[in-house]
């Protein structure tokens, strides 16, 4: 078919476009198609980016809470494998109730503790979160700095500035060398009182440690201390109540610890975890924290970022964040204000050689009083060794240390406090003129209001009544412990097995008064039906401590095994035998709990002794309870005789005066009569005196008065 010719061409007709035209028109289209298709997706990428790029910065700050004042690093797992080489034992410098401690050693070189959980659980989840939003909030040149953290999946790891010289409790009970004179004890003391007064009085709230002991005193490449381990600690929120039950409000506290009291639910009124500031007085953060998922206004009431420095300014660790910005490319902001020079004077109040002069053995033999056949033992160390068992003639340590552990668990089963409100009614009765009347005046109904004498009379009389005919019948603490702590002790079955193979061998089968542990149990058991199941029935949460090799000042370097492990085993509400005695019993974490926890400190530096110390030898064991030895050489005008062997006569005597006079003022029973940690600060520095001793640590009056009064009312009472 033949093919039809083009029509001819006119100027009406468009004229003819050749296909070089359109091939232009094609690219061009296709140019600005894809030029524009760029475009967009260059936006796109752009914005998914930076959305990414927000996610990532998002997830590198602090869980709960994005905009904490601090953002601490998000370390991943592989890099801190790497940095601990696959977590290898050989990196392993301790071990704590709730994890393991690496050495590791950060791509720059920096070195950095890692602290890996064992387990996770609601405990220790919550102790976690708790490090990050207080500690990590923090910076002060008397903390511990936390670096970062790292969480995946299972895995809780917190990354800490490395301390060369790791803790007080390594450095006092551990090779046996001396590396810590007097001069670094008595900074090291320093040191952790002014950590605590940035703590109590630098932040705003106030932080409470609430877990105050050697383990967690660190000591840096110059032995200056640093306090660690928040996981304890609280935020204190002022509220209905007064910010401090004891201290502030003191009529008012009582009124309503009496109501609660009367009512028989001091549980029933307190402010369960997480509530609105308005009703409580102090509040957990972490567990605060996780309940503001659910509720707006207990997350207004903790947000951290309430938690500012105030007028007290501290300098911050400026070099190391400057190190840790050459590693990470990443800075911290950090308050600059300088501290000012140290002036450590040397003003202290003068130790009273004449006080030490006195001979009190009489008094102190009546108080032990009914002891004939082992007057000889009881002659110094009185009261104290009333449990000594008839017959053996022999001391037998674990008496004293389940004893002691009762009385200090609990300040409504404390007998000690009975003895020492006893004593004061037999002086009082002897010399109404003794200017300590008006103290102990002030206490007593103070102690009958918080309940803290009453409920014990009708087990004294008991107790004095069995005292009297040498008849107490002992009973095994094994059924006790077992019965408290077998199901956390049958979790640790091997230890279980050694722990009796030592008693068996070691020791004598340990007696335990029942009425202190009937009395202790239905104490915890009816509170622990409400606030203490959650919040700190006295129970060894974390068990029996396993130490490994690495950890030095452990049990392997020692034989007593028992002391040392009470003593470093932390419950939830904080460590025995360091634990205040109105925080053991349930009762509110305030600031004079921490203040009676740095007494107990300064004790164990000064006599480098554990606050326990049984020893196998019957010889030692007046000495066992460093406390109540304290008070014993106090109350003999000899305190002196604490301060550790080990440094013969190389100390400051006014110094260690001083500090044992200061710890025996911040381990009184009554948390209002403690110091403020200011005034500690103060007392330390030289710029103010140490307040008058109380009366139940004062040397005793005059032999005859005395024991002319004690023999009167002894005669009457018979
Ligand atoms: N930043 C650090 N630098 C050097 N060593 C550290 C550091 N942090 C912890 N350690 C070491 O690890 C040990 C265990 O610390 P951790 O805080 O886990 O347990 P703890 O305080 O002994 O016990 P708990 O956690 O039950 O109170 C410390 O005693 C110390 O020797």
């Amino acid at each position: 078919m033949p093919s039809r010719p083009f029509p001819p061409s006119s100027p009406d007709l468009p004229s003819f476009r050749p296909p070089n035209f359109l091939t232009k028109t094609r690219v061009l289209f296709l140019a600005l198609t894809i030029s524009a298709s760029l475009v967009i997706l260059s936006s796109i990428i752009y914005f998914l980016y930076h959305l990414w790029q927000s996610l990532v910065n998002r997830a590198k700050t602090i869980p709960f809470d994005s905009s904490a004042p601090l953002k601490l690093e998000r370390f991943s797992c592989k890099e801190l494998k790497n940095a601990t080489n696959d977590f290898d034992g050989a990196n392993v410098i301790g071990k704590g109730g709730s994890g393991t401690v690496f050495r590791g050693i950060l791509k720059c070189g920096k070195l950095i503790a890692i602290k890996r959980l064992d387990a996770l659980n609601l405990q220790s989840e919550r102790e976690f979160q708790n490090e990050l939003q207080i500690l990590g909030g923090l910076r002060s040149p008397f903390l511990v700095t936390l670096l970062g953290y790292c969480v995946e999946k299972n895995c809780r790891i917190l990354v800490y500035e490395y301390m060369p010289n790791r803790s007080l409790q390594e450095s006092l009970f551990g090779d046996g060398l001396l590396t810590l004179g007097w001069e670094r004890r008595f900074e090291i003391i320093s040191d952790v009182a002014r950590a605590l007064e940035f703590l109590h009085l630098g932040c705003d709230p106030p932080v409470i440690h609430g877990d105050i002991k050697p383990s967690n005193i660190l000591l840096d490449f110059d032995y200056r201390a640093k306090i660690s381990d928040f996981g304890l600690s609280r935020i204190k929120v002022e509220g209905e109540f007064g910010v401090d039950m004891f201290s502030q409000d003191l009529g008012k506290s009582q009124e309503l610890w009496k109501s609660q009291e009367l009512s028989g639910n001091l549980a029933a009124d307190t402010p369960a975890i997480g509530t609105p500031v308005e009703s409580a007085s102090e509040v957990d953060f972490a567990l605060a924290l996780q309940a503001s998922s659910s509720s707006k206004n207990s997350r207004k009431c903790c947000d951290v970022k309430a938690l500012n420095l105030n007028s007290v300014t501290y300098n911050a660790n400026i070099a190391f964040e400057s190190d840790m910005k050459s590693c990470h490319g990443k800075g911290k902001e950090v308050s600059t204000v300088d501290l000012g020079g140290d002036d450590w004077n040397n003003r202290f109040v003068p130790y009273d050689d004449e006080l030490s002069s006195i001979d009190h053995s009489k008094e102190l033999n009546f108080v032990a009083g009914s002891g004939v056949d082992d007057a000889e033992d009881t002659k110094q160390w009185g009261k104290d060794w009333w449990w000594k068992q008839d017959g053996s003639g022999e001391l037998c340590s674990k008496d004293y240390v389940t004893e002691w552990i009762g009385s200090q668990i609990c300040p409504s089963t404390n007998p000690d406090w009975d003895d020492e409100k006893k004593s004061i009614h037999e002086k009082r009765g002897l010399d109404v003129s003794t200017p300590v009347d008006k103290l102990e005046n002030a206490n007593e109904p103070q102690l009958q209001e918080f309940g803290f004498g009453n409920p014990n009379k009708g087990f004294e009389k008991k107790e004095l009544k069995s005292r009297k005919n040498h008849k107490r019948k002992p009973r095994k603490m094994q059924e006790w412990w077992k019965e408290e702590h077998l199901a956390e002790i049958s979790k640790k079955g091997n230890k279980l097995k050694n722990l009796e193979t030592k008693w068996k061998k070691g020791f004598k089968m340990p007696r335990f008064g029942r009425w202190m542990y009937l009395h202790r149990r239905k104490n915890f058991r009816e509170q622990s039906q409400d606030k203490c199941d959650q919040n700190g029935e006295f129970s060894f949460r974390r068990g029996w401590k396993k130490k490994t090799a690495h950890s030095v000042g452990s049990d392997v370097y020692s034989g007593d095994l028992f002391s040392r492990e009470l003593s470093s085993t932390t419950s939830m509400r904080g460590t025995l035998c360091y634990v205040a005695p109105e925080y053991g019993g349930c009762g509110y974490l305030m600031e004079k709990a921490d203040i009676y926890s740095l007494g107990v400190l300064i004790l164990v530096v000064v006599s480098g002794r554990r606050p326990l110390h049984v020893l196998a030898s019957p010889m030692k064991l007046e000495k066992a309870n460093l406390i109540s030895w304290c008070r014993q050489l106090a109350h003999a005008g000899n305190i002196l005789e604490l301060v550790d062997e080990r440094l013969k006569d190389e100390y400051n005597k006014d110094q260690a005066s001083l500090c044992i006079n200061l710890a025996l003022s911040c381990l009184q029973k009554m948390p209002e009569l403690r110091p403020e940690i200011g005034e500690i600060v103060k007392i330390l520095k030289g710029e103010m005196d140490l307040p008058p001793l109380p009366f139940e640590f004062s040397p005793s009056p005059p032999s005859k008065l005395y024991s002319r009064s004690r023999r009167k009312q002894t005669a009457t009472t018979e």
